[in-house]
């Protein structure tokens, strides 16, 4: 049987738990998460986060945190005190809140940061025996031939040769895995920006680049061997591919949530038009209330799921 065709059984075994891929776990006595500063020996998983339904992950420690008071106040479990404890205490790699159902994770920047929080937070939601969870990046972008502010909700992601893989390096060997995510939920939340009609919002690949400099084409690094008319022919190829937008995460992120069976999506802000420069200039009044776009987003989205269980 090809191995795709026995992947996708299993997947549809699990029925939206979540699928750990490693038969090495089960005969570990206890399972530390050492960069969430979390085990399995001292936390009961299933007591603190098998409620957990909608997961949202983010950079910075900052807007993981400023996402969780605004969701706790849109779904009416504000804290009385204002505190929200940051579940990771006690490292400072990653931060951790939860409200209700909703956890929102940081995941700092780039490929190799978002996977070590990945494969951490996809064992603590097996360990905590979740079910149908949906996970969102929301995160900050440049945009390709958008306003900046603009929302881009990812239909796929790409590599920076616009092809919609990942590459993982195992015991030596590149190991090529897919990229999709869910297309209804990309559906959902672009229908979400039509609804609250505060911003732009647009559906559109995502580039995932290794860096923001070179990699994203830029002619501000420290380092830099092409024209600005290689930039711009490279921009308009990607736009031509169908990239709207490019940031560090989407394409790892995309290929882990798929391999754990996790509902996934990216929603991501454009900070700037990379055709019109490189360098960030708005204020940072400008640069708030962009990121706050994705969270508004997203925050619709689970507030409309949630009311939708409640009523059936
Ligand atoms: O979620 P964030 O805003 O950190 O995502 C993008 C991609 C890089 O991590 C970072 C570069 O400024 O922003
Ligand atoms: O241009 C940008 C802006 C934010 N994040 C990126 O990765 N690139």
């Amino acid at each position: 049987m090809p191995s795709d065709v026995s992947e996708e059984r299993k997947r549809d075994q699990c029925e939206r738990s979540i699928c750990v891929n490693n038969p090495h776990l089960k005969s570990m006595k206890e399972d530390i998460l050492y960069h969430l500063n979390l085990d399995t020996a001292t936390h009961d998983f299933q007591k603190q986060f098998g409620d957990v339904k909608f997961v949202c992950v983010g950079g910075s420690p900052w807007r993981m945190k400023s996402f969780i008071e605004y969701i706790a106040k849109e779904l009416g479990l504000e804290d009385l005190n204002g505190e929200y404890p940051n579940l990771c205490e006690g490292t400072d790699r990653y931060a951790m809140y939860k409200v209700g159902p909703v956890l929102s994770v940081s995941h700092g920047m780039g490929i190799p940061s978002i996977s070590i929080m990945l494969h951490e937070l996809i064992k603590l939601l097996f360990h905590a025996h979740c079910t149908d969870v949906t996970i969102v990046r929301i995160g900050t972008s440049g945009g390709i031939g958008l306003q900046p502010g603009t929302v881009v909700v990812t239909k796929e992601a790409v590599d920076a040769t616009f092809l919609p893989r990942f590459e993982q390096v195992v015991l030596g060997k590149t190991v090529v895995r897919g990229t999709e995510l869910d297309f209804e939920l990309a559906e959902e939340l672009l229908q979400c920006g039509k609804e609250l009609a505060e911003f732009e919002t647009v559906i559109g690949n995502t580039m995932c680049t290794m860096d923001f400099y070179e990699g994203q084409a830029r002619l501000d690094g420290a380092f830099c061997s092409y024209t600005e008319e290689e930039k711009q022919n490279y921009l308009s190829e990607a736009y031509a591919a169908g990239v709207r937008n490019i940031e560090m995460e989407s394409s790892v992120f995309a290929a882990m949530c798929k391999l754990s069976n996790i509902r996934a999506a990216v929603v991501c802000v454009t900070l700037l038009n990379r055709q019109k420069g490189d360098q960030l200039t708005s204020s940072h009044d400008v640069m708030v209330n962009y990121q706050q776009r994705p969270q508004i987003l997203v925050g619709h989205y689970i507030k409309k799921k949630l009311n939708a269980f409640k009523s059936t």
